[in-house]
């Protein structure tokens, strides 16, 4: 039987978004459990309020959560609230504490995610600097960061061919868009809107996003 201690975090799979955006108050926990229920493997907390009593208790229950199911917890920007909560690692961008000082307050075994949005010259850097795995986006329209520069397949393929770390890829990810990221090489897929967006079954969309893998 896997224990806490026994327990080894990886970035792999259906690596789900609970950006609080889309997911108010109750709805946080129940659909993220749904989520977990269809096979997420990973869930990011990804909270932009400055509320931080929200803030520590809404981690608080998503890390007991995933320690339940025996998923990756990741915080997203705030490297404080990840060593509070016990959580598996962070995930950071260019406007967040750098990889380097997250690996030294949160330990050699920390999960540090740096992201590369569509430049993999910076994926050599920050994985020099401290980052164990890198992320790449947007690839698709996203309504929950608007905006961003489109990271491209072929990016993706030589990311593939030059990182030995998991690569995430990010922005607008669905069931029925992903399958060209997994045969490009996508260990992961962080997924916001078509797991938690209005209306979605969180659980049948992360078990038809982990059935990706199975094909
Ligand atoms: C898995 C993953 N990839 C990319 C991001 C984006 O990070 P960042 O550029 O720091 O933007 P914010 O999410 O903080 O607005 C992410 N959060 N997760
Ligand atoms: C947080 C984030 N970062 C992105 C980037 O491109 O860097 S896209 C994004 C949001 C992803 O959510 P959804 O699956 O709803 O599009
Ligand atoms: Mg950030």
């Amino acid at each position: 039987m896997e224990t806490e201690s026994s327990r080894h975090p990886t970035i792999r799979g259906v690596y789900a978004l609970a950006d609080t955006s889309l997911l108010a108050g109750a709805e946080l926990i129940a659909r993220v459990e749904a989520a977990l229920r269809g096979g997420a493997a990973v869930v990011q907390y990804r909270d932009k309020s400055v509320d931080s009593a929200r803030r520590l208790t809404e981690a608080q229950a998503l890390r007991a959560l995933c320690a339940r199911h025996g998923a990756t917890f990741i915080v997203n920007d705030d490297v404080d609230l990840a060593l509070s909560v016990g959580a598996d690692g962070v995930h950071l961008g260019r406007d967040d504490p750098a990889p380097a000082l997250a690996r030294v307050r949160l330990g050699p075994r920390a999960l540090i995610g740096a992201t590369c949005y569509d430049r993999l010259e910076l994926a050599p850097a920050a994985l020099g600097a401290g980052a164990d795995h890198v992320a790449f986006g947007r690839f698709f329209p996203s309504s929950t960061k608007p905006g961003q520069i489109y990271a491209s397949l072929d990016l993706l393929r030589a990311a593939r061919a030059s990182l030995s770390c998991p690569i995430v890829c990010i922005g607008g990810i669905r069931a029925d868009n992903a399958a060209p990221l997994v045969a490009a090489g996508a260990d992961a897929l962080a997924v916001g809107n078509a797991l938690f967006g209005p209306g979605v079954d969180s659980e049948a969309a992360a078990r038809a996003l982990a059935a990706l893998w199975k094909r």
